[in-house]
C-alpha cells in the first residue's frame, strides 16, 4: 500500500522535525532550566502568530469552495480560540502581561515571515498549499507534546505547555487535518501535490526557526 501523503511529508522533513525536538528551546522546558524571559519572549510572539493562524483559517475557508471544507477549517479556528488561545490568556495573567506590553512588542523577524509564508502559500499555490503549510504547526507540537508525555517539568508554567499538546483535543483536531490534507493531495494534480509539499516543508523549516528566535530573543538588528 502506497504511503499516505502526510506521511510522505513528515519523511521529507524527519530532520527538521528532529532538530526541532533537540532544539535547547525545547529541552530546557522540559528540564526546567528556561529561563522565563525567553518564554514570556516566546508567548509574545506565538500570540502574534496564533492570531494570524487563526485569521488564515478563516482566509482559507473563504477561499475553499467546497462548504463541508470551509465549515471545517472555519471549525478548527474556534477550537484555536476555545481551547490553545484560552490557555495563552491564562498565561498571560499569571506572568502578567499586559495589552500595552503587547502592543509595544515588535514583531520578530521569524514570527513575521513565519506568518507571511502562510498567506503567501495560498495566493501562489492554492487551497492544498494553505492548508499543508498549516499541517506542521498542529502536528509538530503534538509529535513535541508525545515525546514529553513522561517529563514532569519543575516549572508549572512549563507543564502546563506541554499538557495542552497531550490534551484529547489536540490529538482530535491533528488527526483530522492530516485527513484533510491527504484528501486534497489525491484531489490535486502534480503540481498542486509539489506546491503542497514545499508549503509543509517551509512550515517546518519556519518551525525549527521559531525556537531559535524565541532561544535568542531575536530583533532586527
Ligand atoms: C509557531 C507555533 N507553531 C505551532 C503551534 C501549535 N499550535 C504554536 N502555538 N506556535
Amino acid at each position: 500500500m502506497m504511503a499516505e501523503f502526510t506521511d510522505q511529508l513528515q519523511a521529507a522533513t524527519s530532520s527538521l522535525w528532529q532538530k526541532s525536538q533537540d532544539h535547547p528551546f525545547v529541552k530546557e522546558l522540559a528540564s526546567g532550566e528556561l529561563p522565563l524571559k525567553k518564554f514570556r519572549f516566546y508567548l509574545l510572539q506565538d500570540r502574534y502568530y496564533l492570531d494570524e493562524f487563526t485569521k488564515f483559517h478563516q482566509l482559507i475557508a473563504a477561499t475553499a469552495e467546497d462548504q463541508q471544507i470551509a465549515d471545517f477549517v472555519r471549525a478548527r479556528a474556534q477550537d484555536l480560540r476555545d481551547t490553545e488561545i484560552k490557555v495563552r490568556e491564562q498565561f498571560f495573567q499569571e506572568l502578567a502581561i499586559t495589552s500595552e506590553e503587547v502592543l509595544k512588542t515588535p514583531i520578530a523577524p521569524t514570527a513575521y515571515a513565519y506568518v507571511n509564508h502562510l498567506y503567501q502559500s495560498l495566493a501562489r499555490d492554492g487551497l492544498g498549499a494553505g492548508v499543508a503549510a498549516i499541517v506542521p504547526c498542529y502536528w509538530l507540537y503534538q509529535e513535541i507534546g508525545k515525546s514529553l508525555a513522561d517529563t514532569d517539568s519543575p516549572v508549572t508554567y512549563y507543564q502546563e505547555w506541554i499538557d495542552t499538546y497531550e490534551d484529547d483535543w489536540y490529538q482530535v483536531n491533528v488527526a483530522k487535518v492530516l485527513a484533510l490534507t491527504n484528501q486534497l493531495a489525491d484531489q490535486a494534480t502534480e503540481d498542486e501535490r509539489q506546491g503542497m509539499r514545499d508549503a509543509f516543508i517551509r512550515s517546518s523549516y519556519y518551525e525549527l526557526q521559531f525556537w531559535q528566535m524565541a532561544y535568542e530573543e531575536e530583533g532586527w538588528n
